[in-house]
């Protein structure tokens, strides 16, 4: 991890890659960021400096777009759905994914949940890196977008826990006027992003891996391996992190070491399908070819 490759600093470490491209979606509050966090961690990357980083994560909260005035007072009294993929500016996350591929340095916009617009003076410089992550709750709903990537990851939390960890940071008035109509709404309707059938899911947006809230990994084609006792091939799937906190540590591992080949080979030669990876113990082969086209 520490040694960057050859071609790598031949290329001043920046110019003409192509990095990996990893979607991380699922509801609000289901641990998107807390996985992206904690991937970031296990690859050593969460402390370093922002232009020596290898891997990089992107929210696509980034790319809420700015309201206009009605649409601001719409939202002052809890009527604007933000989980609609109407709040996003689609057309900036896909030209600045592109220019991430094409590996150049983007300006990711600043979003002010306040004000509900984009800071016009400030925003995040992401320098080049290997691996970007994308977490959001819509990164797999624009076809453009979901195209992009070349892993799929879902978090799969139900919408009872997502609610309850809601409740610990929006004011309680707020979160039962915003969430009940709009967010467990849609997400009970599946319109965007399905929590509660995964499997259908999984089909339709071609999802590699979905990290369940607790225990179990379920792959593409492979019904959820679902163990009662919370171990799977010798393997302890859950994580006790501490204030109750418990993830899936399989799934986080098989992420992490799929990284770290990736991290590891040429950054020209493509990775294996997710789950064929050789030092992963015991992690289940999957049918198919890897969701992206290429
Ligand atoms: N596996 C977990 N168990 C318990 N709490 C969790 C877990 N994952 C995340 N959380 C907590 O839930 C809240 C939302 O998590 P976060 O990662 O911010 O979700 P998202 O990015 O999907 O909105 C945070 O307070 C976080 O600490
Ligand atoms: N001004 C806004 C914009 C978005 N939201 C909510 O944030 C959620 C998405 O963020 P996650 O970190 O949970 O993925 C989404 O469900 C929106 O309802 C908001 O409250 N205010």
């Amino acid at each position: 991890m520490s040694e960057k490759p050859a071609d790598y600093l031949a290329t001043n470490g920046f110019e003409s890659k192509t990095p990996f491209l990893i979607g991380v979606a699922g509801g609000t509050a289901s641990g998107k960021s807390t996985v992206c966090q904690r991937i970031m961690e296990k690859l050593g990357q969460q402390h370093k400096e922002q232009t020596e980083r290898r891997v990089v994560c992107i929210s696509q909260d980034s790319f809420y777009r700015t309201l206009t005035p009605s649409e601001r007072l719409r939202a002052e009294r809890g009527q604007f759905n933000f989980d609609h993929p109407d709040a996003f500016d689609d057309k900036k996350l896909l030209a600045i994914l592109k220019d991430i591929l094409a590996g150049k340095k983007v300006e990711v916009p600043e979003y002010d949940y306040i004000t509900n617009s984009i800071s016009p003076h400030r925003s995040h410089t992401i320098y080049p890196a290997d691996v970007v992550l994308i977490e959001g709750i819509l990164v797999f709903y624009f076809p453009e977008v979901r195209e992009l990537f070349h892993m799929k990851l879902f978090v799969d939390t139900d919408s009872d826990t997502r609610l309850a960890r809601r409740a610990d940071v929006v004011l309680i008035e707020g979160i039962l006027v915003f969430y009940f109509p709009e967010v467990r709404e849609l997400f009970h309707m599946k319109l965007f992003v399905d929590t509660d059938s995964d499997t259908r899911l999984a089909r339709r947006v071609a999802i590699d891996l979905i990290v369940h809230h607790i225990w179990d990994i379920m792959y593409k084609k492979r019904p959820a391996a679902k163990v009662a006792n919370g171990t799977c091939n010798g393997t302890h799937l859950e994580v006790d992190e501490g204030n109750g906190r418990r993830m899936s540590g399989m799934a986080i591992d098989l992420i992490v070491q799929h990284i770290s080949d990736y991290l590891r080979r040429s950054p020209v030669e493509k990775l294996p399908p997710l789950g064929m990876s050789s030092s992963v113990p015991g992690s289940p082969q999957r049918s198919g070819q890897s969701s992206r086209p290429h």
